[in-house]
């Protein structure tokens, strides 16, 4: 189910080659595409399937969302999963505006509903340090649900200083810093819908 991405499957580009983030109004800011738009949408297909599989319609996850990185996965992955589920949202951020975690999460909103007793499926777009995802898995764990399962679209193996438990995980890709289908550098990029390693002199 997991697609091992290397730093040679990035495409970049160059003077004189098609920019792909110049129709999203970022010319010149990207360096490469790393997942383009419908290899991430047949992942999420195969990663719903999986899901949903381990689940019954008796009794639907609920998908908690962790904003605002994974809103965008979380919509596709709703919509293709071939089960009823529920939505609850919880944002919460290590990283500011920065491109490394401070290690220190903090909760900007909270779960609207009690958990207790429900079988929870946390949302991610990234696990980078694994520190955001250990803390969270602590802390609903801490609410009483019948089950906590994660599903992640991306991983950086060698990043993480935290190992975790995750039933699902889309793609492992490299260290560098990636940015579009919902990750932002300074709020910007989110809105890319294919995943795009930033040019190092937008933050170097
Ligand atoms: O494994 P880690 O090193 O902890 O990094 C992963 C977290 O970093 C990002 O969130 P961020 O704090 O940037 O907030 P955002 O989702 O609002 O952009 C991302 O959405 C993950 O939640
Ligand atoms: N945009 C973005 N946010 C992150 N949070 C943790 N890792 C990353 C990353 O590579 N890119």
């Amino acid at each position: 189910m997991t697609t091992t991405l290397t730093s040679d499957d990035a495409v970049r580009f160059g003077p004189g080659d098609v920019d792909p983030g110049a129709g999203y109004g970022y010319p010149g800011e990207l360096a490469a595409t790393l997942i383009a738009e419908n290899a991430l949408q047949e992942k999420i297909r195969a990663l719903a399937a999986a899901v949903a599989a381990d689940h019954d319609s008796e009794q639907p996850p609920l998908l908690v969302c962790v904003l605002k990185g994974a809103v965008m996965f979380v919509t596709d992955f709703a919509r293709a999963m071939p089960i009823p589920c529920e939505l609850e949202f919880m944002a919460v951020s290590s990283y500011g505006s920065a491109t490394s975690s401070s290690g220190v999460v903090r909760i900007l909103k909270d779960l609207d509903r009690d958990i207790t007793g429900r079988r929870v499926v946390i949302v991610e777009d990234i696990i980078d340090s694994g520190l955001t995802l250990s803390w969270l898995l602590k802390n609903l764990a801490s609410r009483g649900p019948a089950a906590i399962d994660v599903v992640a679209l991306l991983r950086k193996p060698e990043a993480v200083k935290v190992e975790v438990e995750v039933r699902y995980i889309g793609f492992d890709i490299p260290t560098d810093f990636v940015v579009g289908y919902g990750l932002d550098f300074a709020e910007r990029y989110r809105d890319l819908p294919f995943v795009g390693l930033l040019g190092e002199h937008m933050y170097r």
